[in-house]
């Protein structure tokens, strides 16, 4: 039996522990707090997923070593900030045949890398054992055993198909996918995309704005996708627009939430507090823009974005400078 270690117990780690389990994995769950191992252990992670009757086979526990000690597949799932100092720690506890997956779906600040490089990097691993799941998938939706489908992307095709079975159910369709970096920008660039888009409708804007945010979003994705090797066709599947749609779309969603109570009124602090988990578009805003003008990528509503976040424009100053950008050819 293949034995997964997830790590962390936030909303999208609680939910895909349950997607391994209910694909046959055996699933040791770290979680920061007892509170939150003890409460998982018996059944629910009222915390992050209130209401979910977890799977029997889905445990907890609060050690890492623990969690990770003899596991064939390692996914990591914590805020993308917050990766390099977890691996810190994780890192030298990662066994020589463990291969490990990223969830998590933002850019790190001031170092500009993708989540697999962070990993890469600090665990000492060959890039071809560091896969990416990304895609349309709110963890509610998919820990309610609702139908979804994602993207495994990994540089190595049979560890893509390892992970492909490990986690293949009736309500969860993993395709494999070996365009790593387009699978990643199109997972953290989206979440600034429907950070604008939630600031329309909280301002109160029509859906043919929201529908050209998107539109025009995933134009800028694809061009940095493009700059920094990606495929393009990749920003056209499951892991751009397929993940595009359902975060922009959903109230689930908490980036588009975030732009939300921006477009409201709130203050960034006030959104963040009202928001109450992670917002990755709210600071990948930053290293995404910096990618972008170190790679000579013109992305306009990244740009305007960071100038809201910043302070430095107000919302109907951003619309308007958008609306009036210089006419050009689509
Ligand atoms: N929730 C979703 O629907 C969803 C879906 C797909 C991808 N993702 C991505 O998965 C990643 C994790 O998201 P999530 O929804 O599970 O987040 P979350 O806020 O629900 O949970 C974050 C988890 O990280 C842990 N953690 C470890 N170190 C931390 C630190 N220093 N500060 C704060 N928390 C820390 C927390 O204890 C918690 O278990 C993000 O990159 C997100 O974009 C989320
Ligand atoms: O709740 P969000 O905004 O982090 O989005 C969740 C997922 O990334 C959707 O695929």
């Amino acid at each position: 039996m293949t034995r997964a270690a997830v790590l962390s117990a936030g909303s999208w780690g609680t939910a895909f522990a349950q997607v391994l389990a209910d694909a046959g994995c055996d699933v040791l769950l770290y979680a920061r707090r007892p509170e939150i191992a003890d409460a998982i252990n018996a059944g629910e992670n009222p915390a992050y997923l209130p209401g979910i009757a977890l799977p029997g086979r889905v445990k907890a526990t609060t050690e890492p070593d623990v969690a990770l000690a003899g596991a064939d597949i390692a996914v990591l799932s914590v805020p993308s900030q917050t990766l390099r100092a977890n691996l810190a720690a994780w890192a030298p506890l990662i066994g020589p045949g463990t291969v490990v997956v990223s969830l998590m779906k933002g850019i790190e600040l001031g170092t500009g890398l993708r989540m697999s490089e962070v990993i890469a990097q600090n665990a000492a691993l060959d890039p071809a054992r560091v896969a990416v799941l990304s895609g349309p998938n709110l963890a509610r939706e998919i820990a309610s055993r609702q139908p979804a489908a994602s993207v495994i992307a990994c540089t190595d095709e049979a560890v893509g198909r390892r992970l492909q079975a490990a986690c293949h159910t009736s309500y969860f369709r993993p395709y494999t996918h070996t365009d790593v970096i387009g699978c990643e920008l199109g997972g953290a660039v989206k979440n600034v995309t429907a950070l604008a888009v939630g600031l329309a409708a909280g301002l109160g804007l029509g859906d043919n704005a929201k529908a050209t945010l998107m539109t025009r979003g995933l134009a800028e994705t694809t061009r940095l996708g493009t700059a920094l090797g990606a495929d393009p066709a990749t920003f056209a599947g499951l892991a751009g627009l397929g993940d595009l749609t359902a975060t922009c779309l959903s109230p689930l969603s908490r980036n588009r939430t975030f732009g939300e109570h921006l477009g409201r009124g709130l203050t960034v602090a006030e959104a963040t507090r009202a928001t109450g988990q992670t917002a990755e578009g709210a600071k990948s805003a930053y290293s995404v823009l910096d990618l972008a003008r170190r790679h000579q990528v013109e992305m306009p509503i990244t740009e305007i974005v960071v100038a809201i976040l910043d302070g430095q424009v107000t919302i109907d100053q951003a619309v308007d400078l958008l609306m009036t950008r210089s006419p050009r050819a689509e």
